[in-house]
């Protein structure tokens, strides 16, 4: 089915500038949904517990915390921008006994409403606004006067306004500069996930650290390896980026082509399609979810040993000697796990 696409011109700035909203979290999309928010003359407060440890980047910036339940009794709008596994609490505590008749319940990512964690009262607006781009990223394109594309969907529309107060939300967002496709949060969550665990962080870690192992371990130097399999790799996807695979062909040897061509479908033959479609069965039927939830619960044992090992991969170590090599690489972002 065609998809309409909304840009700038679809969008009302002024209905979210008329309202009080609060971004609940501080983390990669929460400050940059706080930021270009005021920067489009919204009137915007961070909820972050006591102590957070996001407190201080909130105060450097100059714009107001309190804690996530004051927010929320302050606000129309309440942006839950916190990670997914403590949304549920973080609703349950803080937001539910301030969320009265006609306010707006906005996610960034439908998981908690798609698999029932939160069940929010009928006479509140709940809808999303999904940034397709990592939190710094959404922040960086807004400054530079660009935008990341965004997906917008409605669960409950109280106040019959809901949809043109996402649309306006995103715009102030950046999002309708580069383009926003309303969907459903069933959509938006079960793409989302699959998105990350298969192509977007899983399936492109994996190939990328797969490609490493197999050149260093026949004896070909760690860097070769490091320049071949991953830093070469953002310059491949840039022009894909631009002009989709027939650019990136285009543009890469008649050698590479061909190559591409006869191995890549060797690589990722027939069975990781259907391992692919195994994980999309996976996240559609809740069990991915149940199983991130549980790990959270348990103190999340699994999550810090994958971590752990992630960090630990030749890889990182061999990226990490390249990469202060090139002063000229723009890295905004200091921190990693
Ligand atoms: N990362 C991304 O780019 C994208 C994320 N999303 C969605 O956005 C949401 C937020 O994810 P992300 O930005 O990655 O999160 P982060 O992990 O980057 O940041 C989480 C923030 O929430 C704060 N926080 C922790 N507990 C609470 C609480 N109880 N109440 C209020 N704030 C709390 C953290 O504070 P502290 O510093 O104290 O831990 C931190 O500021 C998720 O739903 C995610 O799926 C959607 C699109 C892309
Ligand atoms: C690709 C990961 C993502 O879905 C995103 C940046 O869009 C996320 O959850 O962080
Ligand atoms: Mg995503
Ligand atoms: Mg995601």
């Amino acid at each position: 089915m065609p998809v309409t696409v909304y840009y700038d011109d679809d969008a009302d700035l002024s209905i979210i500038q008329g309202k009080k909203v609060a971004v609940l979290g501080y983390g990669s999309q929460g400050h940059a949904h706080s930021l270009s928010l005021r920067d489009s003359g919204v009137e915007v407060v961070i909820g972050l517990p006591e102590g957070s440890k996001s407190r201080p980047k909130v105060e450097e910036q100059g714009l107001k915390v309190l804690t996530p339940a004051e927010a929320s009794a302050w606000a129309d709008v309440i942006m839950v921008l916190a990670p997914d596994t403590v949304q549920r609490t973080l609703y349950t505590e803080s937001i539910a006994p301030n969320l009265t008749a006609g306010k707006a319940l906005f996610f960034g990512h439908g998981l908690n409403i798609r698999f029932e964690l939160i069940k929010p009262p009928a006479d509140v607006d709940v809808a999303m606004v999904a940034p397709k781009g990592p939190g710094h990223l959404v922040r960086r394109q807004y400054v530079d006067g660009k935008g990341v594309p965004a997906l917008v969907a409605v669960e409950q529309d109280a106040s019959g306004g809901a949809l043109a107060l996402a649309l306006s939300y995103a715009k102030a967002i950046g999002g309708t500069r580069a383009g926003v496709i309303e969907t459903t949060f069933k959509e938006e969550t079960e793409t989302d996930l699959f998105g990350e665990q298969a192509v977007l962080c899983g399936g492109a870690a994996a190939l990328v650290q797969t490609g490493f192992e197999v050149l260093t371990e026949a004896g070909y130097a760690p860097e070769i390896a490091y320049f071949e399999c991953l830093h070469e790799l953002k310059l491949i996807v840039d022009l894909m980026y631009e002009g989709g695979i027939a650019r990136m062909r285009y543009s890469v040897s008649d050698t590479a082509e061909f190559g591409d061509y006869t191995r890549g479908p060797r690589v990722i033959n027939a069975s990781v399609k259907e391992e692919m479609k195994k994980i999309l069965s996976e996240i559609q039927s809740g069990q991915f979810t149940r199983e991130l939830i549980e790990d959270d619960d348990a103190g999340r044992p699994a999550f810090t040993k994958y971590r752990e090992q992630g960090a630990a991969h030749p890889i990182e170590v061999t990226g990490k000697k390249l990469r202060d090599m090139m002063s000229w690489v723009d890295r905004p972002i200091t921190e990693t796990a």
